[in-house]
């Protein structure tokens, strides 16, 4: 069986973080596996508390991973601190694994802050460079860019810039556009869209876990990156149309629909 690994934050309401990635490797049919970076105390509409696991724990869970099982591919989510990214980076680049999608996550759905602002710098120079491929939506996208995003254009020449801060390649998430969800692919050669209508939804709480650790998912069972980023559009977008109006604030992504319909239960 193939294997992922998500190393990211834990989100106790389960929509998001690890919870959501874990849920989806299953659904998807890898082998899921998962580093704590930090427990956020989270739910539907609010984060009431972060605490950071220590750079040595975070460390050694990596290298309890890397020892042990062979790791087809890796998802980086949420990482608050400096000292976090220096823990997570300095790992994957004595393990290298072949496929690194991290997902530079600065945001709740709900706006509660998951990094810290003056993580940036250290986001920019030690954990991008790491990525095989970087999922910024578009404030995420931004703020690593430098410039402001308004239309597919901009989101193209984000996209070069931010490849050329060393990752090697860019997709950049209209979730927070207007009209189609329309997400840009950028490999540092080529542009592929992907499109899909919007769904008028509130519930889009885990959608940029669900896609990346999707993308991880289809990579480590052997797909090309373009290839990779269809399924797992695909994927998020049946996620988002099933997605469970529960919570008072941004209900979660819903990953077993394809289970419960295929055995004619009820959502
Ligand atoms: N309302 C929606 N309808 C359809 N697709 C959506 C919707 N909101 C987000 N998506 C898709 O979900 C994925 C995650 O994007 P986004 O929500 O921008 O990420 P994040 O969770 O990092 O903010 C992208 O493929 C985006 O196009
Ligand atoms: C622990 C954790 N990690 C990430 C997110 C963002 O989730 P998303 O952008 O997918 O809604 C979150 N809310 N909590």
């Amino acid at each position: 069986m193939k294997t992922a690994l998500s190393i990211a934050g834990s989100d106790c309401s389960g929509g998001a973080g690890i919870q959501a990635d874990i849920k989806t490797m299953s659904a998807i049919g890898v082998f899921g596996m998962s580093v704590i970076v930090s427990v956020v105390a989270e739910n539907t509409s609010r984060v009431i508390s972060i605490e950071d696991v220590s750079p040595k724990l975070i460390a050694d869970q990596i290298d309890a991973v890397f020892e042990d099982i062979e790791v087809d591919a890796v998802k980086v989510g949420m990482l608050s601190t400096p000292a976090c990214m220096a823990a997570v980076a300095e790992k994957l680049r004595q393990y290298r694994p072949r496929h690194i999608v991290i997902d530079p996550v600065m945001y709740a759905k709900n706006g509660c802050p998951l990094m810290q602002e003056s993580s940036i710098g250290t986001l920019i120079d030690t954990v991008i460079p790491l990525a095989t491929l970087l999922t910024p939506n578009i404030p995420e996208a931004e703020k690593i860019a430098g410039m402001p995003i308004k239309t597919v254009d901009d989101m193209k020449t984000a996209a070069r810039r931010i490849a050329g801060l060393g990752a090697r390649a860019v997709l950049i998430k209209g979730g927070h556009y207007i009209g189609d969800a329309e997400d840009i692919l950028y490999d540092g050669s080529a542009f592929y869209p992907y499109v899909r209508r919007r769904i008028d939804t509130k519930n889009t709480h885990g959608t940029g876990c669900t896609l990346s650790s999707a993308i991880a998912s289809y990579l480590a069972l052997g797909e090309s990156l373009p290839g990779a980023v269809e399924r797992a559009k695909e994927y998020v977008t049946g996620a988002i149309e099933h997605a469970l109006d529960i919570g008072r604030g941004c209900g979660p992504t819903h990953h077993f629909y394809r289970f419960y319909s295929q055995q004619g239960g009820t959502l």
